[in-house]
């Protein structure tokens, strides 16, 4: 079916970091759950994590040695060192059967608890054994400072204190700190649930044999893949057809089971741009858009068609923006259907990558718990390997590979660099972000960029 009809709808581009900050005000944190420690890391903490103890919890040694008192020590030298008496040893886990008396040591082992009396420990090497009356005594060989090899109660946390906010990705280290803070169960955000929904008529399951002007579907698989490494459970529910009234069906399925929406293609000006036809009917229903949209660009209206009825999006909808100031990915569109985040990709396969990058990777984190400000994209700065020409006036994404050389960033940009093309989607570990207005940027230029997973 075509959806041409006589409707025109106004698009006018959204600055990119207009349009994300739309998008993340659209995604608030969602629903939470405990996890087992072991299972917590990469997850996204829920609530703040507190030291329960001081840590160490006990003054303890750093070493393998005796714990002496240092004012015994005074005196000791290689030539004349001073003997004191072994009273008891303290291997890690276990506590001293004795004080620290003075004239007397302990044998003491690294994480061992220092026992009372001392004030200091001796590594083990700047001693001998030596036995005294047939009692076991130490030699030691160097002037003990007070407080020398003994890592403080308290001195690395402080019961109490803050160590990590919700919203943390937990590292390694936070769960480490989980662990040593007793926390076994850990209160974390809940996975999104992200339904993933390809459009196209033309579209191929993977696994079928190719047929002259059709292609497989491979959005769907990529996006469940960057889906999963933004911390999200993908729900692939497969092609869609360029047709309003199945799409429609599709989107209500998945409003169903999912926390956000995310389309790839029909999005453009096209005859059977499905995904711009059904988000028409909700533009031409609100004034959101305007008030969103900036006077950056526009194009030549849509030919996308009014919605029939039973392609009509369910209440509680409303168009975020139907167009970004960008390349490539211009026409990638979101909106609130039924009151849930929906992201309509660029059905090209760069552009689909590169709408992920900016829009749903920074809607993921933040219904991860992430704060709004930190969802944001991550950027830093590199040195472009090779010049980059730019034709369009809007900013530009473009995909690259970074290397170090002489202890400098420098980012290259990827061949195949079109819209429609994804052989250069492997291998980009960053997005190089040229400023909009701009011809480009000429080797050697330090230009912004965008760090990918
Ligand atoms: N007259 C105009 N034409 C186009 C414009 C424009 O402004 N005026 N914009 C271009 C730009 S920019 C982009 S980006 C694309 C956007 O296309 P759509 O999002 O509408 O995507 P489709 O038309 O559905 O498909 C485009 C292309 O991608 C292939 N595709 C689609 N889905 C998949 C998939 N799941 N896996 C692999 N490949 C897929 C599809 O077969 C097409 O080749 O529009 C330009 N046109
Ligand atoms: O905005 Mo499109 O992705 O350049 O072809
Ligand atoms: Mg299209």
């Amino acid at each position: 079916m075509q959806l041409q009809g006589e409707a025109r709808f106004s698009r006018r581009a959204v600055k990119v970091d207009e349009a994300i900050r739309l998008v993340l005000e659209a995604a608030a944190p969602g629903r939470q759950e405990i996890v087992p420690l072991w299972e917590a890391g990469g997850r996204y903490l829920a609530e703040p994590l507190v030291a329960t103890a001081d840590w160490p919890p006990f003054a303890r040694s750093g070493l393998d040695g005796f714990a002496v008192r240092s004012a015994d020590t005074a005196l000791a030298s290689p030539s004349e060192p001073v003997t004191l008496r072994v009273v008891a040893t303290a291997r890690a886990g276990e506590l001293a059967s004795a004080a620290v008396e003075p004239g007397t040591a302990v044998r003491i082992m690294t994480g061992g608890a220092v026992p009372p009396g001392a004030d200091a420990v001796v590594m083990l090497e700047q001693t001998a054994d030596a036995l005294v009356d047939g009692r076991p005594a130490v030699r030691v060989k160097r002037t003990a400072e007070p407080g020398q090899n003994i890592a403080p109660r308290g001195e690395e946390f402080r019961r109490g204190s803050a160590l990590a906010e919700p919203g943390t990705k937990l590292r390694p280290g936070h769960v480490a700190l989980l662990g040593t803070f007793g926390c076994a169960d850990v209160p974390v955000f809940a996975r999104p649930r992200v339904a993933v929904l390809a459009t196209g008529t033309e579209l191929l399951p993977v696994e079928a044999p190719l047929v002259p002007g059709r292609i497989r579907d491979s959005n769907s698989a990529m996006v469940a893949a960057l889906v999963q490494q933004s911390g999200g459970v993908p729900l692939l529910l497969g092609r869609v057809p360029d047709e309003p009234e199945a799409a429609a069906r599709a989107i209500a399925a998945a409003l169903e089971q999912s926390d956000i929406i995310i389309t790839t293609g029909g999005v453009s000006v096209g005859d059977y741009d499905v995904m711009a036809s059904l988000l028409g009917g909700l533009s031409a229903a609100t004034s959101a858009l305007s008030a969103a949209s900036t006077t950056a660009s526009s194009t030549a209206p849509s030919a996308n068609a009014v919605p029939t009825p039973a392609a009509a999006l369910p209440p509680n909808s409303r168009l975020l923006f139907n167009k970004a100031a960008m390349r490539p990915g211009s026409p990638t569109s979101a909106a609130i259907v039924g009151g849930k985040l929906l992201l309509a990709l660029s059905g090209n396969p760069g552009a689909c990558f590169v709408g992920f990058e900016l829009f749903a990777r920074p809607a993921l984190r933040r219904l991860q718990g992430v704060a709004a400000a930190e969802a944001m994209l991550k950027l830093a700065t590199a040195k472009l390997a090779a010049g980059f020409a730019k034709g369009s006036p809007h900013e530009r994404f473009v995909r690259a590979r970074l290397h170090t050389e002489g202890g400098v960033l420098y980012a290259d940009p990827l061949a195949f660099a079109k819209s429609s093309m994804m052989a250069s989607i492997p291998d980009a570990d960053c997005l190089i972000r040229l400023k909009p207005g701009s011809q480009g940027a000429e080797a050697g230029a330090i230009v912004e960029i965008i760090l990918l997973q």
